[in-house]
């Protein structure tokens, strides 16, 4: 059996690489590293998020447009000041066959500076307003951290939408709109709960005007994960790019328009089957799932006539297109040479959320017999209700996931009052919701005093801890904890003096 080896509790990281690969969801491209094959089972996945998304921005009135993958030093030039931290990840085209290129090109690490030269172009007057262009591309960033499939890769998926609009109230209200799209992503079809809220100072888009976030927890090491962004830009890249439209209000006046760009990527897949996997393999919300329910025929012994055995196969077969016409993504295992108990392990591996097995007892009883992937509990349905029941049950499998989820973020995110709380709540694989002044060099000295010293303790090396790593925000939450009296209430960190301004989220992230 070609099961999962290590464990989720007590290696995650390893754990984690061997699901991705045994699942059949990655293979590592060795050429090149930091890169990874989607093979069709991340596709399938990646699919359902994207036509989920893509009707809801299309409500909206987004259009689809596809912009070049490369991009000029020129018009980087333009938004140099953020960009310079960027700088070291942008991958260059300097030749072109054998011949060095006049002027090198990068490569796409995101499309401001691809699209705003032709915003400034296209939009003229107020009535060219809102302009609202979605791409669903790959971007190469030429990490320099260690890469994981999914969460961290030198190119990936995503979609990246980019709008403009006449004045900052817009602008706000559709980066809160996407923000939901975002969440419902995670909540809707993966399962997967996320905290709403605002990027500091120091963790928000440098080139922006403020960030908005889903942040999601990640119960095995107890970190947090940014698992999506919407922008507000502010009027930063229309002074940039001179995106302006002429005043309705007052004639010759011009505007610098109002932006917004947002982003969500294939890491929505990773952090997906690191809340919900397990020792077996992956475990797949039902929603997202390629085949919701296996067909397993058992106990066809050698015992039975050729036959018996036909007339079974073909009530599993029938049974199998009737779930199918209810609308349940269902398939057959009917592989020859494999034992059902194989065959179990490797649809569990897989992550497929029910299997439905059936043999001649089966028959005499006329129900099926399930197996839930999430839980393990068994049961068995009347055939006669199976078209009712079955879908039923996969959606009972979706909530519970969900629920399950939401319990363990609720439960390890946790309002903490006095600073020497704060690295034992860590420690203990929670997030901490504290007073917060939100200056940047507060959050750079609570990152500092909360990075562990390597433990000077033991005298060899090898001995000594690796430093644990510091805590960094999060985000500011939309939902603010009771409390915190303005004015009053002071900034947890020992080392501020400054009064709070909220509470916000920090703790040991990816
Ligand atoms: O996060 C999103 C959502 C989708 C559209 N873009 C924004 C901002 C992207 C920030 N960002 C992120 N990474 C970058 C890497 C780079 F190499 C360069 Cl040159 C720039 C950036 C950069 O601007
Ligand atoms: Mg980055």
């Amino acid at each position: 059996i070609i099961g999962i080896t290590a464990s989720k509790e007590h290696d995650f990281p390893q754990w984690y690489q061997e699901v991705v690969l045994k699942s059949e969801l990655i293979e590592y491209y060795t050429e090149i590293s930091g890169f990874f094959i989607l093979r069709p089972a991340s596709m399938y996945i990646w699919n359902v998020i994207r036509k989920w998304f893509q009707a809801k921005i299309e409500e909206l009135g987004v259009e689809e447009a596809s912009f070049p993958m490369f991009l000029s030093a020129k018009s980087l030039e333009k938004e140099k000041d953020h960009v310079e931290g960027f700088a070291p990840e942008l991958a260059w085209v300097t030749k072109a066959g054998d011949k060095d290129l006049e002027v090198p090109v990068a490569v796409r690490p995101t499309s401001e500076a691809v699209m705003y030269p032709y915003y400034s172009k296209w939009i003229r007057s107020h009535r060219d307003l809102p302009l609202r262009l979605n791409q669903w591309n790959s971007v190469v960033r030429w990490e320099a951290k260690q890469t994981t499939p999914f969460l961290r890769a030198r190119e990936f998926l995503w979609q990246e939408g980019h709008t403009a609009h006449l004045t900052e109230e817009l602008a706000g209200e559709e980066v809160l709109q996407i923000l939901e799209f975002y969440a419902g992503v995670y909540e809707e079809l993966l399962a997967v709960p996320v905290v709403r809220g605002k990027k500091t100072e120091a963790e928000k888009f440098a080139g922006g005007y403020y960030t908005t976030t889903v942040e999601g927890y990640i119960p095995s090491n107890g970190r947090g994960i940014q698992g999506a962004t919407s922008h507000c830009l502010g009027q930063n890249f229309s002074k940039m790019f001179d995106i302006t439209v002429e005043d309705p209000a007052e004639k010759g006046k011009h505007i610098n328009v109002w932006q917004n760009s947002w982003g969500l990527s294939t890491r929505v897949i990773g952090v997906m089957v690191m809340i919900h996997g397990d020792d077996k393999g992956l475990v797949l919300p039902p929603r997202i799932s390629k085949i919701q329910a296996i067909f397993i025929p058992v106990g066809l012994t050698a015992k039975m006539t050729a036959e018996e055995k036909a007339a079974h196969l073909k009530r599993v077969d029938e049974l199998y297109e009737t779930l199918k016409k209810a609308g349940v993504r269902s398939d057959i295992d009917t592989r020859e040479g494999y034992t059902p108990a194989w065959k179990f392990n490797d649809w569990e591996l897989k992550g497929v959320p029910l299997r439905i097995e059936f043999g001649p007892k089966d028959a005499s009883n006329e129900v099926i017999s399930y197996a839930r992937r999430d839980t393990g509990e068994k049961g068995t349905i009347p055939i006669a209700q199976m078209t009712t029941e079955v879908p039923a049950l996969l959606e009972k499998i979706q909530a519970d996931m969900y629920n399950k989820a939401e319990a363990a973020f609720r439960a390890h995110r946790i309002k903490i009052t006095k600073w020497e709380d704060v690295t034992p709540a860590l420690d203990a694989k929670n997030v901490v919701i504290i007073p917060s002044c939100l200056q940047m060099a507060c959050e750079d000295k609570i990152k500092e005093l909360t990075t562990g010293r390597a433990d000077e303790s033991t005298d060899t090396p090898e001995a000594a801890k690796a430093p644990s790593m510091g805590m960094k925000s999060l985000c500011i939450p939309f939902e603010q904890p009771e409390g915190l009296v303005k004015g009053e209430t002071k900034c947890l960190n020992p080392e501020c003096q400054n009064l709070a301004e909220s509470w916000c989220m920090y703790g040991r992230s990816y």
